[in-house]
């Protein structure tokens, strides 16, 4: 591996002065060279500084890791989440011809389509009102309480199909923060209303929390009844009995599917009952599609795989350290933030396989917000700030708003606009005679100064036709392979969390501390102080 690594750092030493935009001009086929399709997506990555050579030392590198062995390894059920001995499977949750898929010798695959078709059905019978609340009317509003892996695939993905909603309206909420339970609750009648508690283990602080106080405002209005009215998705089947949920409105599943790549399965309940079974099941086999493709297409025409290449470029090579992803895709604002989880959580690591400290950078950190809004605020930092940051613009070649393809097409012009304007830039000396032929002649220099553009910043472009269920369960699953494929090269365990726990057990140390002024003693300075200051605030 290190040799992999050291031939794409003097190469890129060698050639760092040249231009993005001189490859372009060397080569006039580019944009095909340096793009990938897969069926009506296409990754563009031509605007990169990645060129023939240095695209061969990648993949020559994703080779060296072996991530053909390592992705037939995850496929196949192996324990390759080692620090918590478990197999990582959700690809078997898309899986929908069951082809076998063995974990311990047993074949999971009778199992996930049961669970599959048990959620179908009740999806159906709550849409249909065969389920319903009990008064006998039927549920329109439905609340998940889940948080991380169990708010924010549910909540983006939901967002995400607002076009394909034809069942009950689904609301989210996460914080332990009382101002969301709070806000939300206020929306709603609990003669009407369904909860799902979705937590892998039921023990979340956070959603034992707010699981807790929609009870109480369930039960204040409708006594004994309220159990009709809660339902949960959770690989622990003891507690959610013993919270009281009816044993019929419970959907488990396994500890293989990681909290970030669970939307697939019994936590994607929330966007089955407002999408419907069918629009689920499109959006399941896109994800199987980037399965197939994953699996099978040659290392330098997979676009995980393409995708995480360049981002190691970025990240080790060139030495960015953040990545801003920008959908140009309103119903996809919540994407960055299920990014940071599913990237930052996941290959936000220190140590390899073994424990080992890592001597490069892993995850970069990720940001981001959807265009145009992001121009009128922190694109000013991506084109003429001191730090370059790679970019992920996503964009759909179609609406589906078809009366507002003017604005359509204004949003396809911005995001090309920006990708374009990051990489050629604008140079003193063309500002200069632009402000010449405007008949400015004092300061000049200075004028120009701020009115030049570096260029030669690097971008990425994810161009899909419209965003379908499909299309959506493509992209998710390109993004969940891309950061297994990081993981890989990395050499790291992308699939376990260590890092959520020292906070959550300090919070537990401080919780009987709040609002008290004593015992602070053994508390670090500032703690201590800010306890105290909380406690007469609080008073
Ligand atoms: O689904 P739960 O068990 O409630 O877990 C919710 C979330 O909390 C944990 O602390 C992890 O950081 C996340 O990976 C997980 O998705």
């Amino acid at each position: 591996m290190n040799e992999k690594w050291a031939a794409l750092e003097v190469y890129h030493e060698r050639t760092k002065s040249s231009g993005i935009s001189d490859l372009f001009d060397r080569d006039p086929m580019r944009f095909d060279a340096f793009s990938v399709t897969f069926g009506d997506m296409l990754l563009d990555f031509s605007k990169t500084s990645i060129d023939p050579t240095s695209r061969n030392l990648l993949v020559d590198l994703a080779y060296a890791a072996k991530i053909e062995q390592k992705r037939d390894d995850m496929f196949a059920g192996l324990a390759i989440n080692q620090s918590e001995g478990r197999a990582v499977l959700h690809t078997a949750l898309r899986n929908l011809e069951g082809e076998p898929v063995y974990v311990d010798g047993i074949d999971i695959m009778p199992g996930i389509l049961s669970n599959f078709e048990s959620a179908k059905m009740f999806t159906r019978a709550v849409r249909n009102g065969e389920i319903s609340a009990s008064d006998g009317a039927p549920f329109t509003d439905i609340v998940n309480i889940g948080i991380g892996g169990s708010d924010l695939g549910p909540a983006m993905v939901t967002r995400a199909l607002t076009p394909y909603h034809d069942g009950p309206r689904c609301h989210f909420v996460s914080n332990v923060d009382g101002a969301q339970i709070s806000d939300i609750l206020d929306l709603l009648d609990p003669e009407r209303t369904l909860f799902i508690i979705a937590s892998k283990t039921f023990t979340t602080i956070e959603t034992m929390t707010n699981a807790q106080t929609a009870k109480d405002w369930a039960q204040a209005a409708l006594g004994e009844k309220v159990k009709h009215h809660f339902a949960a998705v959770s690989t622990s089947l003891e507690k959610t009995a013993a919270f009281g949920i009816n044993s019929e409105y419970v959907f488990g599943f396994e500890d293989w599917v990681g909290g970030r790549y669970s939307v697939w399965g019994p936590i994607g309940l929330s966007v089955m009952l407002a999408i419907g079974p069918e629009a689920f099941t499109e959006f399941l086999l896109g994800a199987q599609d980037m399965d197939t493709h994953f699996q099978t297409a040659a290392l330098h025409q997979n676009m995980p795989v393409m995708l995480a290449l360049v981002g190691i470029w970025h990240n080790n090579i060139c030495g960015y350290g953040s990545r801003a992803i920008l959908p140009y895709d309103q119903r996809l604002a919540r994407l960055p933030a299920y990014l940071q989880q599913l990237e930052m959580e996941s290959n936000g690591k220190r140590v390899d396989v073994d424990g080992n400290l890592i001597s490069r950078n892993t995850s970069p950190i990720i940001w981001g917000e959807p265009g145009t809004n992001g121009q009128h605020a922190f694109h000013q930092l991506l084109h003429q700030g001191s730090r370059i940051v790679p970019c992920e613009f996503l964009i759909a070649a179609r609406s589906h708003e078809a009366d507002l393809d003017k604005h359509h097409q204004l949003l396809l012009a911005n995001c090309l606009a920006q990708s374009e304007a990051l990489m050629r830039g604008r140079s003193h000396e063309e500002v200069i005679s632009i402000l010449c032929e405007k008949g400015v002649t004092e300061n000049l220099d200075s004028a120009a100064a701020h009115r030049t553009f570096p260029g030669n910043r690097p971008s990425v472009t994810l161009l899909y036709k419209k965003l379908s269920p499909r299309t959506l369960g493509r992209i998710i699953a390109l993004y969940e392979h891309r950061v297994f494929v990081e993981g890989a090269v990395w050499g790291l365990n992308s699939f376990d969390q260590w890092g959520v726990e020292l906070g959550k057990e300090l919070a537990s140390d401080l919780l009987p501390l709040i609002g008290s002024e004593e015992d602070l003693d053994e508390r670090n300075g500032s703690t201590g102080g800010l306890l105290r200051t909380v406690a007469k605030l609080r008073q």
